[in-house]
């Protein structure tokens, strides 16, 4: 018999529950145990929905991320947050975050630092970065496994524990100290068999042993962990299912193989091609995972397509093939049905996470009862997926023709830096180490309340634009008496920086429930491209005039880029990103000289997805690029050079694409620093990237408020690397997350530090 199952559910509720559950309890307006009650709610519905698999995933839940809950189990903990007497979960909390509830701060009210946040692969999930140094020691702690495992077994479902890998806990970690991280392999593998014991003691007979890092380049001493730590692994009672997914796995595919597993997960949504080779290499006792319903779309499988190749298939492995999703379905929203206004065409291509469990039944069943035994359920995929191929909705073309149209010329400022700078410094007048903010200001419950109620038809389009320009005079009230010197509108009439202007282009649907964790509570609904992208009518433009008519200051136009609209959205497979990248960016493009025609002098247009885009194999890296930069450049440099163009980019590791970077020819970046203390600096200090720099020093991420002090200090360190003239002081992103409580002092202190830093630092 075929197996199945799944590598991982949404854990945040088909209704948010989760989100609304951790923010009621970090403002001390609910309990913990209250808050593990929803929990403990969740993870009992979501098995429920698994059920009809053969096995279920259970681990897969996290209070915020599931790489810090790792954490935790291996009890590698930083330093400064040992020691704490409260409830795990609330120290658990203060890695994520900086802090827990108010009730549980104890004698640190203040908080701590927060662990550093990064990308997960190329998804727009992020994971806290776990710590070490040469000196880590690690300590199991199975106690959540444990009792996820027994909840789970009294909700009837079989239990298949997922845990992430030691050699990808190790990889995806920082060394605090800039120790060699496979140092700490073998003290970790000592816990890791110890955590496999007791996994087998509750009677589980598989564990999902996540190794994603193997569907990217390995050095040798990396390829060699593989072995030494699944050797090690090997005598465990409990049998391995190492997964893998997120694309093929190239030149690992031999080692992968060969490790003394029971059992291998590829995704065959992205690798496909290698399954006959693994399937030859494979010693003939193992089980063949293959994650044949893509976990990263929106988009209905081809049922009768995918059948036609996986029937010889499973003929050829019987019992030792298993089907589940390419990757956990963490990455997907949960239930379309929840969608009552989606359109209905475009709704019948789609399934999200409990449609992709039912897309892996009718495969497993057709595979074992033969297609007759589901002949309605192909038949209605069948013509689905023929209606989406059909469909003159998807084609436009006069964006296709403009899009052949596009040449080198396009992307082209008229004038290098410095001759532009000039000429904006004449007109702008800006102070050494201008301030500025990277967009958005709180998303007060007030802005939310009244765009919910306008999207409900409960107040009309004139009271929702008075409520929004009414908050936008306030964010500019509040940056004059600041002082702040480039003041931005603040973003409050808009949902999201990607949704907002899926929103308004032709070619988008969007839904009204499709969320998808980011971060810890923080969820994002991306936007379905489904169609040739069009801009109907100017997007930004009325808010910004509106917000520059009053005050002198330079208003930031502010927009998002075509690249990180295009990473942010659930794209189409039917045409090549760069294709669609190039639309979206002659959208944008008339949305800029739209805004320069209106008299905006500074137009922000952020690409704060450009890095994770990156391909997760290096040998792909230039090719995207291209596209990428040549996207940028096509929607910004149409401009005359005395208009100033920002890009923000934030949680960049820049080393790899400082070239790319620096190819945008933005006038200005801002970047995320903060966290990292200025060490993402070196990339620009060793290419000399030539344009001006803000990097972020206020953690917009952590409530903790900085101080004048450690603002100051960064920027000092700052201008070791970068000359002071070229030097802009601002935070590390939007301030959306955060309070007007928390934004004022910290803006306040950001410019005093700045104005200290103009007497106290030589800059021309
Ligand atoms: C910069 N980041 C972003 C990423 N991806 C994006 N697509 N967008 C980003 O900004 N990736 C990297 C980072 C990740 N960071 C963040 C930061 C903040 C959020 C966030 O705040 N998300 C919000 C949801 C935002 C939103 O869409 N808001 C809507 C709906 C608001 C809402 O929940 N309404 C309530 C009703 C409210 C009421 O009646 O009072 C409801 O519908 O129930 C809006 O403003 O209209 C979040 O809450 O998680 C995400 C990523
Ligand atoms: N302009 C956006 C950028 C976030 S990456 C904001 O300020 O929220
Ligand atoms: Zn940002």
């Amino acid at each position: 018999m075929i197996t199945s199952h799944n590598l991982g559910f949404p854990r945040i509720g088909a209704e948010r529950e989760l989100k609304f559950a951790q923010e009621t309890y970090w403002k001390g307006q609910s309990s913990l145990a209250d808050l593990k009650a929803v929990g403990a709610e969740l993870r009992r519905q979501n098995w429920q929905t698994q059920a009809s698999l053969d096995l279920v995933p259970v681990g897969d839940f996290a209070f915020y991320d599931q790489m810090l809950d790792m954490s935790f189990t291996l009890g590698n903990l930083p330093e400064r947050v040992r020691g704490y007497e409260g409830d795990l979960l609330d120290n658990y909390f203060r890695v994520a975050r900086g802090r827990s509830a108010p009730q549980a701060m104890g004698s640190n009210p203040e908080g701590v630092a927060a662990g550093e946040m990064t990308k997960w692969f190329d998804t727009n999930y992020h994971y806290i970065v776990p710590e070490f140094t040469a000196g880590s020691e690690f300590k199991l702690d199975a106690a959540r496994l444990v009792d996820q495992i027994r909840e789970a077994k009294a909700v009837g479902v079989n239990v298949k524990p997922v845990i992430v890998g030691p050699v990808t806990y190790l990889a995806l970690g920082k060394a605090k100290d800039d120790s060699d991280n496979l140092a700490l392999l073998p003290k970790l593998l000592t816990v890791y068999q110890q955590l496999l014991e007791t996994v087998a003691n509750e009677g589980c007979e598989w564990i999902q042993v996540d190794e994603s890092i193997l569907v990217t380049e390995l050095e040798s001493a990396w390829q060699k962990a593989f072995e030494t730590a699944y050797q090690a692994l090997s005598t465990s009672k409990v049998k391995i299912l190492l997964t893998t997914y997120f694309g093929p796995l190239l030149a690992n595919l031999p080692l992968v193989a060969a490790l003394p597993v029971a059992g291998v997960h590829l995704d065959a949504a992205n690798a496909r091609e290698e399954v006959a080779t693994l399937i030859q290499k494979l010693p003939a006792d193992r089980v063949l995972s293959l994650g044949v319903i893509n976990g990263r779309n929106i988009w209905k499988t081809d049922l009768n397509g995918l059948l036609d190749w996986l029937e010889p298939i499973a003929k050829q492995l019987g019992d030792r093939l298993w089907i589940a999703p390419s990757c956990s379905l963490l990455h997907v929203p949960v239930d379309l049905d929840s969608e009552k206004k989606l359109d209905g065409e475009i709704k019948s291509w789609l399934a999200f996470a409990k449609q992709k469990l039912e897309e892996l039944r009718v495969v497993k069943q057709a595979l074992a009862g033969g297609r007759g035994s589901v002949e309605a359920e192909l038949k209605a995929n069948q013509a689905a997926i023929a209606s989406r191929r059909q469909s003159l909705r998807v084609n436009n073309p006069a964006v296709k023709a403009a899009v052949a149209k596009i040449d080198a010329k396009l992307g082209e400022r008229k004038s290098e830096f410095p001759k532009r700078a000039e000429k904006q410094a004449a007109i702008l007048k800006l102070p050494k180490f201008p301030t500025t903010t990277i967009g958005s200001f709180p998303q007060t419950a007030d802005i939310r309340r009244a765009r919910n109620q306008f999207k409900a038809g409960k107040i009309d389009e004139t009271s929702y634009t008075a409520a929004m320009e009414n908050e936008i005079a306030r964010c500019v009230r509040e940056q004059e008496a600041l002082g702040l010197d480039v003041f931005v509108h603040g973003e409050a009439e808009r949902n999201d920086m990607v949704e907002y202007f899926g929103e308004q282009l032709d070619g988008y649907a969007f839904s009204e429930f499709g969320w998808v964790q980011s971060y810890g509570s923080r969820c994002v609904k991306p936007p379905i491209l489904f169609g040739d992208i069009s801009r109907p009518k100017p997007m930004t433009v009325r808010w910004i005039k509106y917000a520059q008519s009053l005050t002198k200051k330079p208003m930031k136009g502010m927009l998002t880029g075509p690249v990180t609209i295009l990473n942010w959205s659930f794209v189409r497979d039917d045409q090549p990103r760069s294709v669609s990248c190039k639309q979206i960016a002659l959208a944008i493009r008339d949305e800029v000289l739209d805004l320069e025609k209106a008299g905006v002098q500074v137009i922000q247009i952020d690409e704060a997805a450009l890095r994770e885009g990156l391909p997760l194999r290096r040998f792909q890296w230039k090719e995207y690029l291209d596209w990428a930069v040549e996207s940028f450049r096509i929607a910004a440099n149409g401009v005359s050079d005395s208009t100033q163009i920002h890009t923000h980019m934030c949680y960049s590791e820049f080393n790899d694409i400082i070239e790319a970077i620096a190819q945008m020819d933005a006038d200005a970046i801002t970047i995320e620093t903060s966290r990292s203390d200025m060490e993402l600096l070196e990339a620009f200090e060793t290419f000399k990237y030539p344009n001006d720099i803000g990097p972020g020093v206020y953690d917009i991420h952590s409530p903790n408020i900085p101080t004048e002090k450690h603002i100051v200090g960064l920027m000092q360190k700052a201008a070791e690397r970068i000359p002071a003239e070229r030097l802009w002081v601002n935070p590390d992103c939007g301030l959306k997350t955060r309070q007007w409580e928390e934004v004022i002092p910290a803006l306040t202190n950001m410019v005093a530090a700045a104005k200290t830093l103009r007497v106290t630092t030589n800059a021309q």
